[in-house]
């Protein structure tokens, strides 16, 4: 059964955490990823077949022929599969179609795109608790229980303490194994530094209850698995990464590679398991915009005008931009030789143990403002700059 304690994580993403991503992120040292959300009416409808030439079990959409699902023989033993549902039914045949294939399940809570909760998916069930905890119980009693395998689900914090809470109880209640906590609320967007207010009181309920506990939002690396898990004096703690990784998943290695090589690696991955459009995606988010190579890449027609490009870029020595360490958080593109980036994740470090070692009750559970045109009145502890992090803790 998979063991969710103190594991840095691939976050699901849609488009970006296809099967080249989540191997590249494995290679250098992530513990478990997740799969980009899969809707349960798709996944039903899809074929299981083996492909011999590949090694890899591929989920084939039989309406349109398109590959839903691609799993590899390394993702064995780290694969959490999520599912986007409102409906315990649906969620249940999705889930018993794949388990075999899969270490786990998650639900998706915490999606606020329209596609997602225009259909009561995603962040929608936040505002449906009894949708949620019915599809949870369900997925418990009917998928993972007999087949000896975890499920688990994603949400977002309420703005307020008190109804976070109370939704964190009744989910820790439905028999789920893990518990993973983006830290912003359905209405902030990725470039709002996420809130960790309510941590250090939601925490203790859900880890008591019996449930591990991983969080997202802004993580940048794998120091800030150690830095967090001593800042709050709990190492049980998990961390899952999504942006920065979507950047340069070698950011699961104490010694991140520079964007060349990790484009490198990826395009090695996505020639022999992704398509050309959806691995030139992934390739134009690990480019920074300012790289003299980001326009010839968003030209390309083909594996191999891009693969003579990638030889281009590893050759080329002078590129500021991709001989060095692109780290993409809160929407910002940031460039660091690896000393730099060090320095960086070092002073993150120091921000999380102020925060916590500052944290105070009366004032950390006030209502959360989460308006994104508003300035948010919060702590904000994942800017680096120090200073400005004491005056307000002072
Ligand atoms: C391209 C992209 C796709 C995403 N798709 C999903 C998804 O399928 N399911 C989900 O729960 N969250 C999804 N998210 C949200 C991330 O999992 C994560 O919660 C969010 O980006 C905050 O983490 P970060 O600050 O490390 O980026 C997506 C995010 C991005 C950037």
């Amino acid at each position: 059964m998979l063991n969710y304690a103190s594991k840095i994580c691939l976050a699901p993403m849609v488009r970006s955490g296809e099967l080249p991503i989540r191997l590249v992120s494995l290679k250098y040292g992530c513990d478990l990823v997740w799969t980009p959300e899969i809707v349960d009416k798709k996944l039903i409808t899809c074929v299981r077949t083996v492909n011999p030439s590949l090694g890899t079990i591929d989920y084939i959409e039989s309406k349109n022929q398109s590959l839903t699902f691609r799993k590899h023989p390394l993702e064995d033993g780290k694969l959490v599969l999520q599912l986007g549902s409102s409906n315990a039914d649906l969620a249940v045949e999705a889930g018993l179609k794949v388990i075999n294939d899969v270490d786990g399940i998650d639900l998706n809570c915490g999606c606020p795109k329209h596609f997602s909760i225009h259909s009561g998916m995603g962040a929608a069930l936040l505002r449906t608790p009894d949708v949620l905890c019915e599809i949870l119980t369900a997925l418990v009693e009917k998928v993972g229980r007999p087949n000896n395998k975890p499920i688990s689900c994603k949400i977002r914090l309420l703005p307020e303490f008190e109804e976070t809470k109370t939704l964190v109880e009744r989910i820790c209640a439905t028999g789920i194994s893990n518990l993973t906590i983006h830290c912003r609320t359905p209405i902030m967007r990725n470039r709002q530094d996420p809130i960790w207010n309510y941590l250090p009181k939601l925490i203790p309920i859900i880890q008591d209850s019996g449930v591990n506990v991983i969080i997202n939002g802004n993580m940048q690396g794998v120091k800030d698995l150690a830095s967090l898990q001593t800042a709050m004096k709990n190492d049980q703690v998990g961390i899952m990464i999504a942006e920065a990784a979507e950047a340069n998943p070698s950011v699961f290695s104490e010694a991140p590679r520079l964007q060349k090589q990790i484009v490198k690696d990826v395009f090695e991955a996505c020639k022999k398991y992704h398509s050309f459009s959806g691995s030139k995606f992934l390739i134009q988010n690990m480019v920074h915009g300012k790289s003299k190579y980001y326009q010839e890449l968003c030209r390309t027609k083909t594996f191999a005008d891009m693969e003579v490009l990638i030889e281009r870029i590893i050759d080329d020595t002078e590129d500021a931009k991709m001989n060095r360490i692109t780290n993409r958080n809160s929407q910002k593109f940031n460039s660091y030789t690896l000393e730099e980036y060090n320095e960086h994740m070092n002073k993150r470090g120091v921000l999380m143990h102020q925060f916590f070692d500052n944290w105070r009750e009366e004032e950390m559970l006030k209502r959360l403002n989460d308006d994104p045109k508003k300035e948010v009145k919060r702590v904000k502890v994942n800017s680096v700059d120090v200073n400005k992090r004491v005056k307000i803790a002072s």
